[in-house]
């Protein structure tokens, strides 16, 4: 929890102490009443006593209130500052965390349970620092101060007060064993139910079409009633809990003036009042050390979900990416667009098995290298190793004649024009997903854009929007079609001007024609260009340079169409389940 607190800055230290400042003014005024109550008492009773020094002893009293209240808004202003300032900086914190992630450590802490991180937890802390602030300072000041102001005041008092307190540790051991725990699953609980609701929003168009709504309500049911089960659960304990604790408050304030009733029945005239003039003062003592109590109890409803919610923050704060950027902004000199995967092996992490095993070939700058194989076969996990989204496990992937591991990732970004299996469009205007992000070189002009809409041939459909290249795009692309989201994510991979495309069976979700005009004004316009392709299709790959055909993770064939449809019985078989006895002859 206390680890956390090293993300405070300076000036939230300060803010702190100048709050510590007040919070003390505050105990020290609150503690002063009964004073003056004690005052005002002794006057009330001494016969001749002046009615102006009962008003006068009055009006310090009703400073004191009035210090007290100033004092109580400067420190809530002061926690609220700092605690709101403070979640800021963990939200922008974790979420340039999570930018420097890999797939591996996304994978490992799941998307929702970032989101609620991100989120949920930061609430946990945020409202931890308003409330605590003032409570964790407050309350331990606050008891043994008051603890001290009525030491020897009175032995039947003070004993009272003791057996009070010792109720209230009892209580507060009670929360500690049966609570704590439940507060602490109830962040993992709120983990799952994300997640739940998550999967349920993403495969809304599923869940429909099958008719699957009550299984997902089911599965939402579950997860809510297991939450629920277990807030209902704190919540009772809490609701229990507060209401004892006024209860031992306003006990204490009788049990205080019933033993007085009894020790000014007992004493002298002279020492009734005396005892009376204590009693007043010590009753409203110990109701200052039941109070505080109290505030220690709130505390421990805070503190264990705060301390959870810390602990998983930091978990991803203090996670070190397993993709760790190298040095070099150039390759070999005189190398350009080339890529070689020497003895490459690779295996997920915690994975037994390799899904890729010993792959070896090279690409020199301007071919096009095709990958083919059956479903499952590794295609896609084999060119993820060029962006780096995973790292070789065994043997080196090589650009320019350097390992990707020794690039700065930024520098090793800039020459790769990556387009995904899944198209993915954000927020915004048909140019800002075109011209997305930064390559390096000067910013994208509309010509740039125009042109490469063109080659990825989203010209008609772009120009057919209602405001064209500024047309608007929702989250995620959904209102536009699935061909024509890959066609502008071709053209995002284009307007980059790369060294090397990646086009994993990026061109699936298109139509043959369109797929084959696609190629030829790729390769036409961006003649020089290295590109590495993943496609199902054979009419897709056929005329690249080279064709690497992958069977369950092992290179089984490498060469071209003509030459693997001589030598490699793999991919004859996948041409011969695609193309005409004509088309395989040509
Ligand atoms: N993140 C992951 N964690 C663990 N295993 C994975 C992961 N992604 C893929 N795999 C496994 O790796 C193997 C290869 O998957 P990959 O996606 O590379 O195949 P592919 O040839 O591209 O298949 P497809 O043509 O269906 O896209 C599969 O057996 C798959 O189950």
């Amino acid at each position: 929890m206390l680890k956390i607190f090293k993300y405070l800055k300076f000036k939230e230290w300060v803010q702190a102490a100048i709050s510590l400042v007040f919070i003390v003014i505050q105990v020290w005024l609150d503690l002063k009443l009964p004073d003056y109550m004690s005052d005002i008492t002794r006057l009330v009773q001494t016969p001749g006593s002046a009615m102006s020094d009962i008003w006068e002893q009055g009006f310090y009293m009703l400073l004191c209130a009035l210090g007290s209240v100033i004092s109580a808004v400067i420190v809530g202003f002061f926690a609220a500052r700092i605690a709101a300032s403070f979640s800021q900086r963990l939200r922008s914190m974790l979420f340039y965390k999570v930018d420097s992630f890999s797939m591996e450590e996304i994978n490992r802490f799941s998307t929702s349970s970032l989101i609620t991180r991100s989120t949920n937890d930061i609430t946990q802390i945020q409202m931890l620092v308003t409330m605590g602030l003032q409570m964790i300072v407050k309350a331990p000041i606050l008891s043994v101060w008051a603890l001290t102001k009525i030491a020897g005041k009175g032995m039947e008092w003070s004993l009272a007060t003791g057996v009070a307190v010792l109720i209230m540790i009892v209580i507060i051991a009670f929360i500690m064993i049966f609570v704590l725990p439940k507060f602490r699953k109830m962040q993992t609980l709120t983990d799952n139910l994300n997640q739940v609701t998550r999967e349920n929003l993403t495969g809304l168009r599923v869940v429909r079409a099958y008719n699957a709504e009550a299984y997902q309500e089911e599965k939402f049911e579950k997860a809510n009633e297991e939450l629920t089960k277990t807030q209902l659960f704190t919540s009772r304990g809490m609701a229990v809990m507060m209401p004892m604790m006024s209860m031992i408050m306003s006990g204490l304030s009788l049990a205080i003036y019933w033993i007085g009733a009894y020790l000014i029945q007992d004493a002298q005239a002279m020492d009734k009042l005396p005892i009376f003039s204590n009693m007043v003062v010590f009753s409203a003592y110990a109701v200052q050390v039941i109070m505080s109590f109290m505030m220690l109890v709130m505390l421990f409803i805070l503190m264990p979900r705060a301390t959870v919610s810390a602990k998983r923050i930091n978990e991803v704060l203090d996670t070190k990416p397993t993709i760790i950027s190298g040095t070099l902004t150039e390759g070999k000199t005189g190398l350009v667009g080339e890529v070689e995967f020497k003895n490459v092996s690779f295996k997920y992490p915690d994975a037994a098995e390799y899904v890729l095993q010993d792959v070896s070939f090279s690409v020199k700058k301007g071919e096009t290298v095709a990958f083919i194989g059956s479903t499952g076969s590794g295609k896609s996990t084999l060119i993820n190793l060029v962006p780096r989204f995973f790292d070789a496990t065994e043997g080196q992937v090589l650009i320019d004649g350097v390992n990707v591991k020794d690039y700065d990732t930024e520098a090793l970004y800039n020459k790769i024009g990556y387009v995904p299996q899944k198209a993915v469009l954000f927020r915004g205007s048909v140019s800002s997903n075109v011209a997305y992000g930064e390559n390096g070189k000067e910013t994208v002009s509309e010509e740039q854009v125009r042109k490469a809409v063109a080659i990825a041939q989203g010209t008609d459909f772009v120009e057919a929007m209602d405001s064209g290249y500024y047309a608007d795009i929702s989250q995620g692309g959904t209102n536009v079609s699935g061909g024509q989201k890959q066609r502008l994510a071709i053209a995002r991979a284009v307007c980059r001007d790369p060294e090397i495309y990646i086009f994993d069976d990026s061109f699936s979700a298109l139509d043959y024609k369109t797929d084959r005009v696609l190629r030829s004004a790729l390769k036409k316009e961006t003649a020089g260009i290295t590109s590495l392709i993943v496609a199902q299709r054979i009419g897709t790959i056929m005329d690249a340079d080279q064709i690497i055909v992958l069977d369950e993770g092992r290179m089984v064939g490498k060469g071209t169409h003509k030459e693997l449809l001589a030598t490699c019985q793999v991919y004859k078989e996948i041409a011969m389940s695609q193309l005409s006895e004509e088309e395989l002859v040509s």
